[in-house]
C-alpha cells in the first residue's frame, strides 16, 4: 500500500482544483491511496502514515500564501523529530499571471521539503505547446505549475493544466513506489 497526501491552501478554489487533479492522477496507479487535505483541516497523523506528501499553494504576493505558510510553521512539530525524514515530497503552484513568480513559491516548497529531510521529486514531462490545452504549458520542472484566470474554478485552470496535473500525481506515485521497492 502507498498513501500519499496532497495537502493544500486554496483561497478561492483554483489551487484546490489542481489538488484534486493530482490525486485522481495519483489514484490511477495500484495499490496507491492518496487523499487531498487542505490546511484549514490538516490530520497530522494521516500525514505521518503517508509515504509522499504533495504540497501545493496560491501564489500571493510572489510568496507561498500565508496559510499555507502557517501550515509550514505548525509542521515545525514534527520537524524536530524529523518525522517525515526520507518520505517522497513534491510541490505545485498556482498563480494569476504567467509567470507571477511561481518559481520563488515553488523554491520555498522545495526548501521546506529539504528542511523535513525529505526525498524531492523533480517532473520531467517535456510541454507539448503553450496552450490553455497543452501539457506543462508553463515548463516547469522542479515543480507543477499552473495558471488560473480571473474566472470560476470550474473554468479555470485551463484544460492542459488540469491534465498535467493528473499526469503530475501519476509520476509522483510511481516514483514513491519504487522508493518502496528500493527501501524493501
Ligand atoms: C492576496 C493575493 C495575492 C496575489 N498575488 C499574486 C502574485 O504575486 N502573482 C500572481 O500571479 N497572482 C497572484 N494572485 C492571484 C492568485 O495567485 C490566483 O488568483 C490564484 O488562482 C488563486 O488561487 P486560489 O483560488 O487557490 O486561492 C494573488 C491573489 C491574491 C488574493
Amino acid at each position: 500500500m502507498t498513501p500519499m497526501v496532497v495537502i493544500y491552501h486554496s483561497g478561492f478554489g483554483h489551487t484546490e482544483q489542481i489538488a484534486h487533479c493530482i490525486t485522481a492522477g495519483a489514484n490511477r496507479v495500484a495499490d496507491v491511496q492518496a487523499q487531498a487535505m487542505s490546511v484549514s483541516d490538516i490530520d497530522w497523523a494521516v500525514l505521518s502514515a503517508a509515504e509522499a506528501i504533495i504540497f501545493g499553494a496560491p501564489v500571493y504576493m510572489g510568496s507561498v500564501s500565508a496559510s499555507f505558510k502557517q501550515f509550514m510553521d505548525d509542521s515545525s512539530r514534527t520537524w524536530f523529530a524529523q518525522g517525515w525524514q526520507d518520505k517522497i515530497a513534491a510541490g505545485f503552484v498556482n498563480s494569476g499571471a504567467l509567470s507571477g513568480d511561481k518559481q520563488v513559491a515553488l523554491q520555498q516548497l522545495q526548501t521546506f521539503a529539504g528542511q523535513h529531510g525529505m526525498v524531492w521529486i523533480n517532473f520531467a514531462l517535456q510541454p507539448t505547446g503553450t496552450g490553455a490545452d497543452d501539457l506543462n504549458r508553463l515548463g516547469s520542472y522542479s515543480g507543477l505549475m499552473t495558471q488560473a484566470d480571473n474566472e470560476a474554478p470550474e473554468h479555470t485552470p485551463p484544460k492542459g493544466d488540469r491534465a498535467t496535473a493528473e499526469a503530475f500525481g501519476q509520476h509522483i506515485a510511481e516514483r514513491t513506489q519504487r522508493w518502496q521497492r528500493g527501501a524493501a
